[in-house]
């Protein structure tokens, strides 16, 4: 469907890309991830010409688009994107904002188009907001409106950039719930996201993208769990753990809990979820550790798995040899924490205490 050839960009004296070569078959969702500034969205901007590639070719249908005599706007229109800012007509009304483009460039009559719109908007969950201005929709919904508008196009494939990154966390799902049900119809996408999980479920295909191109691309399970190559292994390692350090009792604990929240936000946690991991967190370092050890610098280590949904936290300190199940600290905190616990665990290695609770 789409075949890129040897495609670089630059921004002057800036490399951005650096000799893409790819396929896209129809029916294939496609994640790409990786690194802030690494060239996602210029890569996706540069398929639907948005951004002027350097050099390459990019073949649509076979087409060559970026040919002299290329019909652009033809080729344009196979390809829909949506945008993190949703890009809808402030002084339009929803249904309006669905049909412009279709009356307009697809010369659809106006009857079709409004009926057609009013089937993609049934189809996002916004039939009560057909007759709204984009104002009175909430992020999600306006994400929502400017997905069905994309659609009310009848693109052969749709580019997503960053869809969900302007969204408040509650809103995310909902849009991530439409885009996970055009891809389970068959619709052929690429989304450049930031949400892993999303990426996990969702994608035939993930392109992990460093060094200025596809540095290593496989199967959600290759990339997640055995990614091959030091970057995408580093990259994803990062993803599902974050590291704290906690220098003794006046550590900021406030911080450390804003932290838990916007990593596990990442990883779809509820707020209850969320709660329970900084409630054991603040309990083994403030409860116990830091109260038998006030100056102790506690290394502390949460890890998600994907694969199990576990949460591991390990908390280190060096010190004399520490059994925590035999810590007589703070019997309550112990006891909370066990409430939570599936497993807990101390060990000391060359003089390391390590604590290990999984939930
Ligand atoms: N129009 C432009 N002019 C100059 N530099 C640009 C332009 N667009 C992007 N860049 C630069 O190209 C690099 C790649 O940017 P891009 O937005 O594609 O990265 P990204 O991987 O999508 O990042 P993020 O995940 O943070 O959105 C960055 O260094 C950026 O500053």
């Amino acid at each position: 469907m789409i075949t890129i050839k040897g495609l670089s960009k630059s921004f002057g004296e800036l490399s951005v890309l650096e000799n893409i070569n790819t396929e896209i078959k129809e029916g294939e969702v496609i994640s790409i991830i990786g690194p802030s500034g690494c060239g996602k969205s210029t890569f996706l901007r540069c398929i639907n010409l948005l951004e002027t590639p350097t050099t390459g070719e990019i073949s649509v249908d076979g087409q060559n688009i970026l040919a002299k005599n290329a019909d652009v706007s033809g080729l344009r229109q196979k390809m829909g994107m949506v945008f993190q800012s949703f890009n809808l007509f402030s002084h339009l009304m929803i249904i309006e904002n669905l049909m412009l483009g279709p009356v307009n460039l697809l010369k659809i009559p106006k009857q079709q188009a409004y009926e057609e719109g009013m089937r993609f908007l049934e189809m996002v969950g916004l039939k009560s907001k057909v007759y709204a201005f984009p104002d009175e929709l909430s992020g999600g919904q306006k994400q929502r409106a400017a997905i069905a508008r994309t659609l009310a196009m009848k693109p052969e494939i749709v580019l997503f950039d960053e869809p969900t990154s302007a969204l408040d966390p509650t809103m995310v799902s909902e849009v991530l719930g439409v885009i996970r049900k055009l891809a389970s119809n068959g619709l052929t996408m690429m989304i450049v996201t930031h949400e892993m999980k999303f990426a996990r479920d969702v994608s035939s295909r993930v392109f992990y993208m460093d060094e200025k191109g596809i540095y290593e691309e496989g199967s959600p399970e290759q990339i997640f769990d055995h990614p091959q190559k030091i970057k995408t292994r580093a990259f994803i390692k990062k993803i599902f753990a974050f590291e704290y350090e906690a220098a003794g009792r006046g550590f900021d604990l406030y911080e450390l809990n804003a932290k838990i929240e916007e990593f596990l936000k990442k990883q779809m946690f509820t707020e209850r979820q969320i709660m329970n991991v900084q409630l054991v967190c603040e309990e083994i370092l403030l409860g116990i550790l830091l109260q038998a050890f006030p100056r102790a610098v506690v290394s502390l280590l949460v890890e998600y798995s994907d694969l199990n949904g576990e949460v591991t936290i390990q908390a280190s300190f060096d010190g004399e040899v520490y059994d925590l199940l035999k810590a007589e600290e703070n019997t309550i905190s112990l006891a909370i924490i066990n409430t939570y616990a599936k497993k807990m665990s101390t060990e000391n290695r060359e003089g390391r205490n390590t604590v290990t609770i999984i939930i």
